[in-house]
C-alpha cells in the first residue's frame, strides 16, 4: 500500500515505513500496512509488563507468549543476546521480518509506532528519561530479589529507599501533567505504573507517605482508564 505525505517532518515520523523518495514524491510504502507482533517472555510481568500496557493502550492485537523455565534452555540460543523479551515482528509490506531484543528498544519502537512517546521533542525526552530512570530503579529491585543475605539484601533495599527511590518520586511529583505525566497518555506512564507496582512488592508503605498524594491519585487514574483497566482484569495473575 502507498500513501503521498506532504511534509518532512511526517517522512520522519512515520517509522518503519519504507521510504520510497524522501526529498520530492515522498511517497511512502506501508501505511495502514497491518503488522503481526510476538511477545516472547517468562510468564512474569517483569520487564515484559510495559510493553504488553502498550499494546492495550493502542488496542493493537499481539500474540502474548509465555515461555516456561524448562522450554527457556532449548529457546535461548534462538533470541539476538540470549535474553528475553523478544519482540518478533513482520507485515506485507516489510522488507524483512524483525527480531527485536532489549527492552528499552522494544519499548521505544512500539511508543513511536503507536504514537505513544510524546508529540513534542521536550516530551519525547522526557519519556525517554523516565524509561532510563526506570532501568536505573529496576536494577536494586533485582538485586533485593535476588540476594538471599538478609543483611546484604536490607542493605540495598535501604540504599534504594533512601536515595534513589525519594529523587524518583519527587521528579515525578513535581513534573506530572494534569492528568498524566505528559499532557497525554504516553509511555511514561506505563513505564511509571510498572515501578510501582515493583516498589509495592518490597516496600508497600512507601507510597502512602503523605507527600506521595498526587503519585497515588495519578496511579488510580491510570488504572481507571479503559484500555489499561481491561488490561489488569484480563492479564494473568503471576508472582511478579
Ligand atoms: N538488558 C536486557 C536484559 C534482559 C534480561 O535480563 N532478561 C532476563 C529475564 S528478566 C533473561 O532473559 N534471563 C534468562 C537468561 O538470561 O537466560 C533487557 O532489558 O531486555
Amino acid at each position: 500500500m502507498t500513501a503521498e505525505i506532504s511534509t518532512r517532518q511526517e517522512v520522519l515520523l512515520l517509522s518503519d515505513r519504507e521510504v520510497k523518495d524522501k526529498t520530492s514524491s515522498k511517497t511512502i510504502m506501508g501505511v495502514g500496512e497491518k503488522k503481526t507482533y510476538t511477545l516472547s517472555y517468562f510468564n512474569v510481568r517483569g520487564r515484559a509488563e510495559p510493553i504488553r500496557m502498550l499494546f492495550a493502550l493502542a488496542e493493537v492485537d499481539y500474540t502474548d507468549k509465555r515461555i516456561s523455565h524448562v522450554d527457556w534452555p532449548a529457546l535461548k540460543s534462538a533470541t539476538p543476546f540470549g535474553q528475553l523479551p523478544v519482540l518478533e515482528v513482520s507485515g506485507d509490506n516489510m522488507k524483512a521480518p524483525l527480531t527485536l531484543s532489549q527492552t528499552n528498544s522494544i519499548l521505544r519502537y512500539l511508543a513511536r509506532e503507536f504514537g505513544l512517546d510524546g508529540r513534542t521533542s521536550s516530551d519525547k525526552v522526557k519519556v525517554d528519561m523516565i524509561v532510563e530512570t526506570m532501568r536505573d530503579s529496576i536494577n536494586p529491585i533485582t538485586e533485593i530479589f535476588n540476594e538471599t543475605d538478609e543483611n546484604k539484601r536490607n542493605e540495598v533495599l535501604f540504599k534504594y529507599s533512601e536515595d534513589l527511590l525519594p529523587r524518583f518520586l519527587n521528579y515525578l511529583t513535581e513534573n506530572l501533567s494534569s492528568e498524566w505525566f505528559l499532557d497525554q497518555v504516553s509511555l511514561a506512564d506505563a513505564v511509571i505504573y510498572v515501578a510501582f507496582d515493583n516498589i509495592s512488592m518490597f516496600l508497600p508503605d512507601f507510597l502512602d507517605r503523605k507527600s506521595y498524594w498526587k503519585l497515588r491519585e495519578w496511579r488510580s487514574r491510570f488504572e481507571s482508564h479503559p484500555k489499561i483497566c481491561e488490561w489488569l482484569s484480563i492479564r494473568p495473575t503471576t508472582a511478579y
